[in-house]
């Protein structure tokens, strides 16, 4: 029989975990607060936002918290599948020699994963990285190599957007949750981050955070028993199954927005692989804010972050995702009554 967790001791640990990371980060604790959700549900992560807001510290700060192996790679226009692998190098006999490049050499501890700026990476690395994320696990030099404890972090800036690779839309399925990260509005905050010298050096700042708070590799057996334990009752499934119809056919529950062509509008509602990921998002909230069963608030305090990037719009609505897309989200959180 597995191991049972104390998962009342375990929540304490992950909210020092969303403590620690707020301690670091200033101005967003609610996608801190996401992150959290997404790390003890086992899924994978993508940061959108403007350059410079902090994304970078905030997915390395959670990376010292998980402890274990830690690899980075630059999104760039030349990478290629190869790149994750290994390095080709010539070594001081003058020959040619290969190195394991940044996914093999921790091989099963490693734990965090973390692809820069994705979005400059054409789309054959995505491949390769596609695998990763839905197996955990990747073939080289002639074995298979398992990643049983691995998160996957990227991050992409939005300034560059248009210039650069869309990430193609069975690699965004794969993230469990989409958060956009933004500079604080707080004049205080604003202020703390231009004059308090603890924010320059991001090496120090994410340093002085204890490595390991949160064992990596306790993740799986934790997440495994927080999905167990947490109940839903039918009013709740019901509740969450109509969000989902109503998201694929927003016109024929009576849904319209301003400007758009509801007829047009969607390419491609959200998978059920995506709907899975709500339900189990919203589970860990529920074990977060202490209790062992489901309310509609848990699945719509997810509901954006597991859901937005899911949503794929048609034609020339594809280019107002950001605008429409939240805007479609809220309507259905809006047209469907909760129990
Ligand atoms: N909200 C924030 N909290 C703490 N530090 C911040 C915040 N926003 C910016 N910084 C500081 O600004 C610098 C840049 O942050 P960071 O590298 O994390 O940004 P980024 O969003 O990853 O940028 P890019 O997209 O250019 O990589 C760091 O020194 C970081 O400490």
């Amino acid at each position: 029989m597995e191991k049972q967790m104390d998962l009342a001791a375990w929540r304490e640990g992950a909210l020092a975990f969303e403590q620690a990371l707020n301690s670091v980060v200033v101005g967003m604790p609610e996608q801190v607060r996401a992150l959290t959700i997404a790390i003890f549900s086992r899924g994978h992560v993508l940061l959108e936002g403007d350059v410079g807001v902090g994304k970078t510290t905030l997915l390395r700060a959670a990376a010292q918290l998980l402890g274990g192996g830690y690899q980075r790679i630059e999104g760039a226009i030349d990478l290629m599948p190869s790149d994750f692998l290994y390095h080709a190098y010539i070594n001081e006999q003058g020959q040619a020699a290969v190195k394991p490049g940044p996914l093999l050499q921790h091989e099963e501890a490693l734990s965090v994963f973390f692809f820069n700026e994705i979005n400059r990476a054409r789309p054959q690395a995505h491949a390769l990285f596609l695998r990763l994320m839905a197996e955990r696990s990747v073939n080289a030099f002639n074995r298979e190599y398992h990643f049983p404890h691995l998160t996957v972090f990227a991050d992409r800036n939005r300034l560059e957007r248009e210039e650069t690779f869309e990430i193609p839309a069975a690699a965004r399925d794969r993230f469990l949750m989409e958060i956009s990260v933004k500079a604080p509005d707080a004049r205080e905050l604003q202020r703390a981050l231009m004059f308090d010298t603890r924010f320059y050096d991001v090496d120090a700042l994410v340093g002085q955070l204890p490595s390991g708070l949160t064992p990596y590799d306790q993740l799986n057996a934790l997440a495994t028993q927080v999905q167990s334990t947490v109940r839903a009752e039918m009013a709740l499934q019901e509740y969450a199954v109509e969000l989902w119809r109503v998201l694929k056919d927003p016109l024929a529950a009576g849904i319209s927005l301003p400007e758009v062509d509801m007829s047009r509008l969607l390419a491609g509602g959200a998978s059920p692989r995506g709907m899975a990921m709500l339900m189990r998002s919203a589970r860990t909230r529920a074990w977060l804010e202490g209790r062992d069963y489901l309310t509609p608030d848990d699945i719509r305090a997810v509901w954006p972050y597991v859901v937005t990037h899911r949503v794929f719009l048609s034609g020339a609505y594809a280019l107002q995702h950001e605008r429409i897309a939240p805007q479609l989200l809220q309507a259905v959180l809006d047209k469907v009554s909760a129990p």
